[in-house]
């Protein structure tokens, strides 16, 4: 099966994670989930990530580390393996250039979102991970 590399950034700020919802004329119309995008032939993981958050949200991140890869089958035929990536904001005014909406969620309330199925696991290993995560990274 034809398998497509996709990099997402979960963006950490203020004891926060980034949210972006895919617009009506996106594939999964709707869903939430982390900004990012498919890895074009020869270009790093995270060359792409920088490249999508800079299209996407004209803003700088910084790559702090990484989660667990997800593979995941939505019809079938196209696997994608999500490879998603703790980070920071490091410069720009956010401007969102596909998405129809963003917000920031904490701990409590990341669950409530109507999450694209690929980024359910990673919603889970970060609220596992909340607390050390923030630790190292971010002030919470
Ligand atoms: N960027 C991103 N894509 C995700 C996530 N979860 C998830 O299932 N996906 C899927 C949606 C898309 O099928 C694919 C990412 O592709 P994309 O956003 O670059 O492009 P697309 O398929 O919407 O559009 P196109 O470039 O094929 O025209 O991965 C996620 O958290 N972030």
């Amino acid at each position: 099966m034809k398998e497509i590399l996709v990099t997402c950034a979960l963006i950490l700020k203020e004891g926060k994670v980034l949210c972006t919802q895919r617009s009506e004329y996106m594939r999964l119309p709707g869903k939430w989930e982390f900004p990012g995008g498919k890895v074009e032939p020869g270009e790093s993981p995270e060359a792409c990530l920088r490249r999508e958050i800079a299209e996407e949200l004209d803003i700088v991140i910084k790559i702090l580390g990484s989660l667990n890869p997800i593979q995941h089958s939505y019809d079938g035929k196209v696997r994608i393996r999500l490879l998603p990536y703790l980070c920071e904001w490091q410069s720009g005014v956010l401007n969102l250039q596909e998405h129809q909406r963003y917000c920031w969620r904490g701990e409590n309330d990341l669950k409530e979102l109507d999450w694209a199925e690929a980024d359910l696991p990673i919603v889970e290993e970060l609220l596992e991970k909340w607390n050390p995560i923030f630790q190292k990274y971010i002030k919470l």
